[in-house]
Order: C-alpha cells, then structure tokens, then sequence
C-alpha cells in the first residue's frame, strides 16, 4: 500500500466495546494486507470505558514506536477526547472520505477516531486507507499545526 506513514512500525488500534467488532474487523484486514498491528484491545464486547483503550493507543504514538493510531468508540468523541489529552498527539474525527483526508491534509493527524455506531465497516476501512495513503498538506497548515501546542 502506497503510504506516507512509516509501516515499518506497527500499527496500534483500540476501541470500546461499541468499536470492538469494527476494531477487530479492522485488524484483520490490515493483517491482509501485510501490515503489523498492535492491537491494545479489548478482547472482547463487554462493556469497558473508553479512555483506558484511548489512553493505551495514545501513549503508544506518543512514544513514536508505532506509525499511527485507530480508535473506535460509538460516536468517536470520547476516545477522540481522550486521545487530544496526550503530548505529540493530534487524533481527528473521520466520518467521511473528505474528512478522513483533511485531518491528514490539514491537521497532520497521527490517530484516526471513528464512530462505529454511525458509519457502516465498509466504509470505516475505507478511511482509514485514505487516511493512510494521504500526506500533510504542510505550508500554512504547518504553521496552525505548530500553534496547537499549549506553551
Ligand atoms: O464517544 C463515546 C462516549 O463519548 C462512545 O460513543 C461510547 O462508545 C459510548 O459512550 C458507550 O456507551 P454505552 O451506553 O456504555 O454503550
């Protein structure tokens, strides 16, 4: 896969029990294609609170040992929030393939939330391949990206 993440480095995931089918899904198609994945849970579809999966995929982007983060929870907000918290992180919502582009385009996001209570599969993989296949737009989208920072 054409990419402009380092996939040298594994991929890691995460979600809530209302990501966890499209989480694994996701694995699994990743997987397909060749690709390392960290997956930093759950197991299983029991109920579990987001920002312990948010927190764990983000510590992992943060260190630089993987190339990049998916997070999936009902609405993408909770582990989007959660996500923001972590130093070095920039997590962007993806709920269409505009979107999915422009977090990479605009926002050079290194974590993916996607709310799998309101998009199909299908489609949720096809963003994420077109949040891997898009590069950081840079120029004045640098300049906003470095603003972000508290000082
Ligand atoms: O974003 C979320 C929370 O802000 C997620 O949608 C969670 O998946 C959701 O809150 C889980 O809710 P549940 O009623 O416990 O399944």
């Amino acid at each position: 896969m054409d990419t402009t993440f380092d996939l040298k480095k594994p991929i890691a995931i995460g979600s809530d029990h209302a990501g966890f089918e499209y989480k694994d899904a996701t694995v699994k198609w990743l997987k397909e294609q060749g690709l390392e994945v960290k997956d930093l849970g759950p197991s299983s579809a029991a109920s579990v609170d987001y920002p312990d999966f948010a927190h764990a995929v983000s510590a992992a982007v943060e260190s630089g040992k993987v190339a990049f983060g998916i997070l999936y929870c009902g609405s993408a907000n909770g582990v989007a929030i959660t996500a923001n918290k972590h130093q070095g992180v920039r997590a962007g919502l993806a709920w269409d393939s505009d979107v999915a582009k422009l977090i990479r385009l605009h926002n050079n996001a290194n974590i993916i939330c996607l709310p799998a209570r309101f998009i199909a599969l299908p489609l949720a993989l096809e963003l994420v391949q077109i949040f891997m296949q898009t590069a950081f737009e840079g120029g004045r989208h640098a300049t906003r990206v470095g603003k972000i920072a508290c000082q």
